[in-house]
């Protein structure tokens, strides 16, 4: 039966697992000063190999000095498990650290009862080489997520710790998994939460301080099947609000550079795309201290930045401009450029000139544009092959040719200038300046693709005379990402895994599928939360657009973040916004996580106030959420009246800038906060095309209570619901 120990030094087997823990950390602190003092190859070498040598080597030993620092409130093992004797360590228990003696960390990992295997964040082993924690991506670790009674996986007992905040073990749970430990299966007695889920659960609601934090000891089976999944195929995971697809995520980061580092790295590394700095800013945090420090943290903005952003595209034309039609038309317009000669080329060398007729040449132009190849690659070849064509005229009349006569040709201004003329340079701005500031050139691109009041909708304001003076927005980026892609291939990641991928636009998902053309996406998202006006409602026309028709879905809809409350008050919007899904469960109750305060207008300002104060009286963080346009004023209101309020947006580091957060609705994706305080539903409803989408996020960011604060009538869907708790309350 399940056992729960109190914290008390006066169990001796609290004080034996504090003692190996103890070990461990001296273990790894050894592991950690034997990486930094090893010698590099050769100190002195002036040679320049041996220098090369020396940094790759100094690199590669920051990185695993890094990976082993040990973090002082970070437990360094959080389970346990065990397995039948001689299951694990093939070698004599007594032969291992403890000095032949029974005592010492190998005698209590391999016991006359059992094979204990320790599961934490790294692997840490003793000075003989003898494992005491492995790292919970191991193999042998992922039965500690995934075995239970009904499929034990050869684990006789799983033990799960509790620790108090300053890291300190102060309580174990055992699991009986197998039959060889006498007793019922380890259920809790109905209405009773067991140790995991109290751990869960204290998991979830410790107060938050900062940005994100790894899950590593809770990760539950349904994650941890994602988490471990192969590299390929693709892997697509549709998650409700708060279901852990971002945890997910950087943990699958950690879970693949453990398992297939080399191969990462030799296909261009990892990296992980989000939807803006803030979101970034606050995930920053997990993968180092899940001991992984070289993956990137961008966002699609970032990846496709060739020119500043410095407008706010149109609904409509962010619709057209995000639509795939749009590479089609690039294309084209791209591909128009090489023309062939109305002249036949005459070269001169020497006293004797040499022909090739225009046809010829239109031949060799028309052979090259058929090959699949990136378009800058043409200017070479043309040159190539014309250089040998006029080498074959030169050879057939019988001249002498040799080694230099082609180099020659190549390096001839009649050829090149004939090159450049036949196969002009492209630069990919330019050529989307070009595009969408000339009509007449847009409507031979875009006849049979787009409408004429769509090519209207695309067209730059302004009277732009270059790339500079050009007023780019978002939009433009991905399709001057596009001709960039037809131009020159763009270098490639290895694995991409692409959070809040629900608002990619089409032309955004061909951004990532260019540098993705051989490596593997992760992508997550929830349709319900696609709030970009070019979004797409189907994750199978996403995963074409990503290149990845075969990619494997899957569905998280147990709910973490939010109690159960908020999440079916927030869910009455889905039959609206998402009529294709499921509705979420919430696995925490949280009675009382939810409040609507209905003010009159001339008071809602002091509601809102309140509301904010009432919530700063709890623990942890506190956002206030409101319509992007108000963002500003009321953080203002909030620091006049004496709250200290970071503002998201302003600074990228506002979330830890102070306990109150001022959100505005379009930032809010990604975050979560102790108790939320959302203005004016109405307003971010009625602020964009998906309001309602925007709504269903903002209204799902609290992790113990959500206080909504109006003076406009609520959404329907809402005001229904409020309506009937108010009449239950009266
Ligand atoms: N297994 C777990 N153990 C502990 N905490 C968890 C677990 N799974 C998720 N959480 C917590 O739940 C919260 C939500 O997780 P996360 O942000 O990854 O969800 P999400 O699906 O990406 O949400 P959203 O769609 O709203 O962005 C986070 O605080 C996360 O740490």
């Amino acid at each position: 039966m399940a056992e729960t120990v109190p914290d008390s030094v006066a169990d001796p087997e609290i004080r034996a697992e504090r003692a190996f823990l103890a070990h461990a950390r001296a273990a790894l602190a050894r592991m950690h000063e034997d990486v930094v003092t090893t010698q590099s190859v050769q100190d002195s070498a002036e040679d320049a190999d041996y220098t090369l040598i020396n940094r790759i080597l100094d690199m590669d030993r920051q990185r695993r000095a890094a990976a082993l620092v040990d973090l002082p409130d970070v437990p360094l093992f959080f389970g346990r498990l065990e397995y039948p004797p001689g299951a694990v360590y093939e070698d004599d228990p007594s032969a291992g650290s403890g000095a032949g003696d029974g005592t010492g960390p190998a005698a209590h990992i391999r016991t006359p009862d059992a094979d204990r295997v320790y599961i934490g964040r790294r692997h840490v082993h003793d000075g003989l080489g003898d494992p005491l924690v492995i790292d919970w991506r191991a193999p042998i670790s992922a039965a500690f997520y995934r075995a239970g009674p009904a499929d034990p996986q050869g684990v006789l007992r799983r033990r799960r710790y509790g620790f108090s905040d300053t890291a300190e073990l102060t309580a174990y749970e055992d699991e009986p998994l197998a039959a060889a430990h006498p007793g019922p299966p380890a259920a809790a007695p109905a209405g009773e939460d067991t140790l995991a889920d109290r751990l869960l659960h204290a998991e979830i609601e410790r107060p938050r301080t900062g940005p994100m934090r790894d899950i590593v000891a809770t990760i539950q089976p349904e994650q941890d099947d994602l988490v471990r999944a192969p590299l390929r195929p693709t892997l697509c995971v549709q998650g409700a609000p708060g279901t852990g697809k971002t945890a997910v995520g950087l943990h699958r980061i950690a879970y693949l550079l453990y398992t297939e580092r080399d191969r990462l790295r030799r296909d261009g590394g990892v990296a992980i795309i989000g939807p803006n700095r803030s979101f970034l800013s606050y995930i920053r945090r997990v993968l180092p201290a899940l001991g992984e420090v070289g993956v990137r943290q961008t966002t699609i903005d970032e990846l496709a930045a060739r020119v500043p952003v410095r407008r706010t595209e149109d609904p409509e034309a962010e619709r057209v401009k995000g639509d795939a039609r749009m590479a089609e038309v690039i294309r084209r317009d791209l591909w128009s450029l090489p023309t062939p000669p109305e002249d036949t080329l005459v070269v001169e060398r020497g006293s004797r000139r040499w022909r090739l007729p225009a046809d010829e040449l239109a031949e060799v132009l028309a052979e090259l544009r058929t090959r699949d190849m990136a378009y800058g690659a043409g200017p070479n070849l043309l040159l190539h092959r014309i250089a040998h064509l006029l080498m074959r005229r030169i050879e057939n009349s019988g001249e002498s040719v040799d080694s230099g006569t082609l180099s020659a040709l190549r390096r001839n201004r009649t050829v090149s200038a004939a090159v450049r003329a036949m196969w002009p340079k492209a630069d990919p701005v330019r050529l989307v300046l070009g595009l969408l500031t000339d009509p007449d050139r847009l409507a031979r691109a875009a006849e049979g693709i787009l409408t004429p009041e769509e090519q209207r909708s695309v067209l730059l304001p302004g009277r732009p005379r270059g790339p500079k003076s050009a007023r780019w927005s978002l939009a433009d980026l991905a399709l001057i990402d596009e001709a960039a892609g037809l131009i020159e291939r763009p270098d490639t990641l290895g694995h991409i895994v692409v959070d809040e991928a629900q608002d990619l636009s089409p032309m955004q998902c061909r951004v990532v599928a260019r540098r993705c053309a051989r490596g593997s996406l992760t992508v997550l998202g929830d349709i319900a939360q696609a709030t970009s006006p070019s979004a797409v409602d189907r994750w199978e026309t996403l995963l074409a657009h990503l290149g990845q028709p075969d990619a494997r879905l899957a569905v998280l809809d147990r709910g973490f973040r939010v109690p159960a409350q908020i999440i079916d008050f927030a869910a009455r919007l889905l039959p609206e916004i998402a009529p294709g899904l499921g509705r979420p469960t919430g696995v925490r109750q949280g009675a009382g996580a939810l409040r609507v305060t209905a003010a009159r207008p001339d008071e809602k300002a002091g509601a809102l106030v309140a509301a904010c104060r009432d919530a700063l009286a709890g623990e942890g963080s506190v956002g206030v959420i409101t319509a992007e346009a108000d963002a500003p004023a009321l953080a203002e209101r909030l620091r006049a009246e004496g709250l200290p309020t970071a503002l998201v947006g302003e600074t990228e580091d506002a979330l830890e800038a102070a306990r109150l957060v001022c959100v505005p609705a379009t930032l809010a994706k990604g975050l979560e906060f102790d108790a939320v305080v959302v203005d004016e539903p109405a307003r971010i409803a009625a602020a964009e095309a998906r309001g309602l989408n925007r709504l269903y996020v903002v209204l799902t960011r609290a992790v113990t209570r959500l206080h909504i604060v109006h003076s406009r009538p609520l959404p329907a869907a809402l005001a229904a619901y409020a309506g009937e708790t108010a009449a239950s309350a009266g």
